[in-house]
């Protein structure tokens, strides 16, 4: 039950923020109702301006892996910010973090530090572009790479959820160099890069993509990215800024390095876990590509706090922590809720389906979804979001917070402990039995 403060919050918020959100994914909109304004946050709970605690699966939409407020995190963080909070001048700390990065993620030989993950992807492609002298972008329908204009093409989670692929105000002559394939279609992309092959920059793509629900990439799907981009003569931009140190301590492409597959990007994208819950991102790749890149290079790319002191004190002291042995926590916690929420949904008789990469994972509903998995976005879209409405407001009343749509995925954190997971156990039951309710 959305408490009455909140309501009051978000009248005033509205009138001052448009939608009352700095970010739409925040708005209760796809499921109706008012946010919950947030106060605190500790390991997997948050606290709400009413003071209500609830089991956390947001978990800032990525980057608390360790849970919130980690006491050597925080530690970190305070330190940091008794010397300055922001130099604008080189630091030690950057080159501790791109070493931690180049020495975790090994085709990785030089980073460059951003705020977010849309300036991440953003540079990616301008330095695609320089490098290869060619305009063309591809992307998979339903991938989301931030909101820089080239990459608000058919793109997933906000845009998705508002049923509008596309956003409005970006120039038709930009939109045209962003050309779209199904996702986990290589029969799509060999037939474009047949056509239009010695045109494309670049193949930008989410190794697992998790901004339309979670989609599990058939095998050799990345691999054959890699072929046809190599054979074209154009790059492969892994965004692992959702994935990075997530789906395994590496991230996608660690993960499906240990099992046996082999691809290498040109270039990658890390944002959310490396950044520790600071505004820090980071793109990175070989030497050669790299010093493309301003002061040594033609490709401009700057940022009044890239690299800020507190963000970078926040990612080392994260990415220390991330390691196999915190994987295999966080793996055990994402068996128990998919469980959980698989266990109650089959008894509550609610067709759905359960996507896993790693700890990542979200739960599709529906007929469809009940039958086969859900490979790209088409099948997304085919979703059940009646279901998942009534789903999301009875897990919220039972006290677990979810993201407000369906095409998210669930964040999972090391600190969900015991009694974490059976508040969700209960919250998933009663989720069930609202679902089954809508589907009859
Ligand atoms: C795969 C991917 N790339 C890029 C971004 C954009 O990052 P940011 O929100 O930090 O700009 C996101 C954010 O959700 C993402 O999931
Ligand atoms: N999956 C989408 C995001 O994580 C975006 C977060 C935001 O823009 O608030």
């Amino acid at each position: 039950m959305t408490a009455e403060h909140d309501t009051e919050l978000f009248e005033r918020a509205c009138r001052v923020i448009p939608g009352g959100v700095s970010s739409p994914v925040r708005a209760w909109g796809p499921v109706g109702g008012t946010p919950r304004f947030l106060r605190s946050a500790s390991g997997a709970w948050v606290t709400d301006e009413s003071g209500r605690r609830l089991v956390d699966l947001i978990g800032s939409w990525g980057p608390a892996i360790l849970g919130h407020t980690h006491p050597e995190v925080v530690a970190a963080v305070r330190e940091a910010a008794g010397r300055a909070l922001s130099f604008g001048a080189p630091t030690a700390a950057e080159v501790d973090l791109a070493e931690l990065i180049c020495a975790r993620v090994a085709p990785v030989e030089q980073v460059r530090f951003v705020s977010t993950g849309t300036e991440a992807t953003m540079t990616a492609i301008r330095l695609a572009r320089a490098a290869t002298g060619r305009d063309l972008l591809v992307k998979f329908a339903g991938c989301y790479h931030g909101h820089s204009d080239s990459l608000l093409v058919a793109a997933g989670s906000g845009l998705a959820t508002a049923g509008r692929p596309s956003s409005a105000g970006v120039p038709d002559a930009i939109a045209a160099l962003t050309l779209v394939v199904p996702y986990n279609d290589v029969d799509a992309l060999e037939a474009l890069f047949a056509e239009r092959g010695d045109q494309i920059a670049a193949v930008i793509t989410e190794p697992a993509p998790a901004n339309m629900g979670v989609i599990v990439p058939d095998a050799g799907f990345n691999a054959a990215i890699r072929r046809i981009t190599a054979a074209h003569g154009a790059l492969m931009i892994a965004d692992e800024v959702l994935t990075g140190f997530r789906c395994s301590f590496t991230g996608e492409w660690g993960r499906e390095q240990q099992a046996g597959e082999s691809w290498v990007p040109d270039l990658f994208t890390f944002g959310k876990v490396v950044g520790g819950g600071m505004p820090l991102a980071a793109l990175g790749g070989p030497r050669d590509l790299m010093e493309l890149l301003a002061p040594v290079g033609p490709v401009y790319q700057a940022g009044t706090l890239s690299g800020n002191p507190l963000a970078t004190a926040a990612g080392i002291a994260t990415l220390s922590r991330v390691d196999e042995a915190l994987m295999t926590t966080i793996d055990r916690v994402a068996d128990s809720v998919t469980d959980s929420a698989h266990r109650a949904l089959d008894a509550a008789g609610v067709p759905h389906r359960v996507q896993r990469v790693g700890s990542l994972f979200s739960i599709f509903f529906g007929e469809s979804a009940g039958e086969r998995p859900v490979r790209d976005f088409t099948d997304a879209q085919a979703q059940d979001l009646a279901a998942h409405k009534a789903f999301f407001h009875a897990v919220d009343d039972a006290g677990v917070l979810l993201p407000p749509s369906a095409f998210e995925a669930w964040f999972v954190s090391a600190a969900h402990d015991d009694q974490a997971l059976e508040v969700i156990d209960r919250a998933m039951r009663a989720g069930a039995e609202a679902a089954a309710r809508v589907v009859g």
